[in-house]
């Protein structure tokens, strides 16, 4: 079976081999749905659900469905709309939906012998996913139409003079991405759809923001969050008293001859932050706190971000800073280790963001996550989680914990971009015999050397191509980037013990978007007999990198078969992003599941989200 499967062993200048399009109707062990599954009645957040097995993963297919909508009645007991296949139909579809006897029709889509009904049962076979609705996914495209500039958005003038020229600064014709069109206006109490405005709903608004991989999340929660901040705090008297008991003050010390106190009264804020952001890596608070600090220089609001790089010395002089604190981006294990110190820390939070809110409530997270969540939510007026991928497990937890969550998904969630090819090397085969690492250097050494022969503008000059490779433990990251480094590729593993300083210099040559050119002569690497001039390595776990803004990224290389759909689509996300064409090589060996391989390349193929 895996012989027809894979079509021939790969030749390393043509990675991407063309693998027959029928899925196999298999067991999927990986896919069965073996999340958690949480009692009933919830009651605190941190203490709810029981986990009845050890979980992996599982996409969800209901992510777009408010709880009171999957009963069979919508939120005011009315019959649903029946749905219709329309031109998104074939999209995340998992279950026979037309009439038993309707004749399959050839599409497009489906392709020209009927493959499109046979994966169809497959999936069946496989996945209890349902489809997103055509209903939902057409007027989620209806409302991304009709914003097509920052202007048309409801935000306060420094905001949008903010992201022209600070965050997209450079960019011209810039325009929200579709998750921004949609989350934007929801967020700040704009129409939404067939939803009422939800500026005046009663008590705490949930959101959950899903959407692909690089399409612009972080301002999509971002922008409406600083936009309520700026508008509370014009609001807040003891900010206005405080204002003027300052500037008296101020006047006061700087008149001659003044004898009187020379402190200053601490800001209503300090060490009371309105707006937390939790992100799970270090990474990932240097890159959104990044964002919130470019939007500050315009908008002016106080940013501070924690991580375990900052002190707690600098952690303590920031928190408590007399000139107040408006935002802290932080990942939640240091967040809880303050609260612990000061309870009253997030006693006034009135925006909380969990960004990658699949792996801050994924096992490792879920207590930490939970207790920042239950110290917040009397105060918070929004809750805002964000993700590229809903499991299962988690989707399940918020309908019992946040039932009246609004769901705002994109049309293509969970699907891989179709700009993003993937190619498979059978790494059981000659000449590798199941010797992945050389698999891999081969790959890379095709890569690099297939853009050598591009050379740049400037005669003797090449561009550096960024690659990043992907495994499944973390122990495994620094012995491949060993390998690569003896094979003469300029490469580094991301963990822990990597130098703070290597590390942030290899993630900071693959987040830039400008063009790193080098000359065809390389430096050489003791060791290796010769050296790749023109490329740099990453390795690493997708839990490293999950969220990291790539957008120097075309190839990524899957050393390992990735356990589940959900490290799929992260990984591959890293390459492709923000309308970018991307590629991913996935090295499959004679432990691996070839099949699951196949089925997420023909799902890339149709177009479709993977289950
Ligand atoms: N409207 C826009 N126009 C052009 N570029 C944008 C726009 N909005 C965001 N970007 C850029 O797109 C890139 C990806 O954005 P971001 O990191 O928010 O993606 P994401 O959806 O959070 O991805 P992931 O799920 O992988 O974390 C960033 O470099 C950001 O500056």
């Amino acid at each position: 079976m895996r012989s027809s499967l894979v079509s021939a062993r790969i030749c390393p200048l043509c990675l991407f081999t063309a693998l027959p399009r029928t899925p196999p109707s298999v067991f999927r062990p990986w896919a069965s749905p073996r999340f958690y599954t949480p009692s009933r009645g919830g009651g605190r957040i941190g203490g709810g659900p029981r986990r009845s097995s050890p979980s992996r993963m599982v996409l969800s297919d209901n992510v777009s469905r408010s709880p009171s909508f999957r009963d069979g009645r919508g939120r005011d007991g009315e019959k649903p709309r029946r749905s219709s296949p329309g031109p998104f139909g074939g999209m995340n579809v998992t279950s026979f939906q037309g009439r038993a006897s309707a004749a399959p029709r050839p599409t497009r889509s489906r392709g020209r012998d009927g493959q499109g009904d046979r994966r169809t049962k497959a999936m069946k076979m496989q996945s209890s996913l349902a489809s997103v609705s055509y209903g939902h996914r057409s007027r989620m495209k209806a409302n991304i139409s009709e914003i097509d500039t920052f202007d048309k958005l409801d935000l306060l003038p420094a905001v949008k003079t903010a992201v022209a020229e600070e965050v997209l600064k450079g960019m011209t014709d810039i325009k929200p991405t579709p998750v921004q069109r949609l989350a934007i206006p929801a967020l700040l109490g704009q129409e939404f759809g067939r939803r009422s405005r939800t500026k005046n709903m009663p008590g705490r608004q949930e959101f959950l923001l899903a959407a692909e991989t690089g399409s612009g999340k972080t301002l999509a929660y971002l922008l409406p969050v600083i936009n309520a901040l700026k508008e509370a705090e014009a609001a807040d008297p003891h900010i206005a008293k405080y204002r003027e008991y300052f500037a008296k003050q101020m006047a006061a010390i700087r008149e001659p001859g003044y004898t009187g106190p020379r402190e200053i009264d601490p800001h209503p804020t300090t060490a009371r932050p309105r707006v937390v952001v939790l992100v799970p890596t270090a990474e990932l608070v240097d890159q959104v706190g990044a964002v919130a600090k470019s939007l500050s220089h315009s908008v002016k609001f106080k940013t501070d971000l924690f991580s375990a790089s900052v002190s707690a010395k600098v952690i303590n002089r920031n928190m408590y800073s007399p000139s107040g604190i408006d935002l802290i981006v932080t990942t939640p294990h240091l967040l809880s280790s303050i609260a612990e110190s000061d309870p009253n820390i997030l006693s006034r939070v009135s925006h909380l963001v969990i960004d990658e809110a699949d792996s801050l409530f994924d096992r490792s997270f879920t207590p930490v996550t939970t207790s920042i969540l239950d110290r917040c939510l009397p105060s918070v007026k929004q809750l805002i989680l964000c993700s590229a991928t809903i499991p299962k497990r988690l989707d399940n937890f918020l309908a019992i914990q946040f039932p009246d969550m609004v769901r705002i998904t994109t049309p293509n969630l969970h699907a891989i971009p179709r700009r993003v090819q993937l190619g498979v090397i059978d790494v059981s085969k000659d000449p590798y015999r199941n010797n992945k690492n050389l698999a891999c250097a081969d790959a890379i050494w095709s890569i690099g050397k297939d853009a050598a022969s591009h050379e740049g503008a400037v005669p003797g000059e090449i561009d550096i191509k960024r690659i990043m490779v992907f495994v499944n433990e973390r122990e495994k990251t620094q012995e491949v980037a060993e390998y690569l480094v003896s094979k003469g590729i300029d490469a580094v593993a991301l963990h822990r013990d990597t130098s703070e300083e290597r590390q942030s210099e290899m993630l900071g040559s693959f987040t830039t978007t400008e063009p790193m050119k080098t000359t065809s002569k390389p430096t050489a690497i003791p060791g290796a007999r010769r050296t790749l001039p023109n490329t740099k390595v990453i390795v690493a776990t997708d839990l490293a990198s999950r969220g990291i803004d790539t957008l120097a990224v075309r190839h990524v290389v899957l050393y390992d078969v990735p356990h589940t759909t959900i490290d799929f689509i992260h990984r591959l996300g890293r390459a492709g992003r923000m309308g970018r064409r991307g590629r991913g090589v996935v090295l499959v060996g004679r432990d691996d599941r070839m099949d699951i391989v196949a089925e997420v390349r023909e799902s890339m193929f149709m177009g479709q989200a993977l289950i």
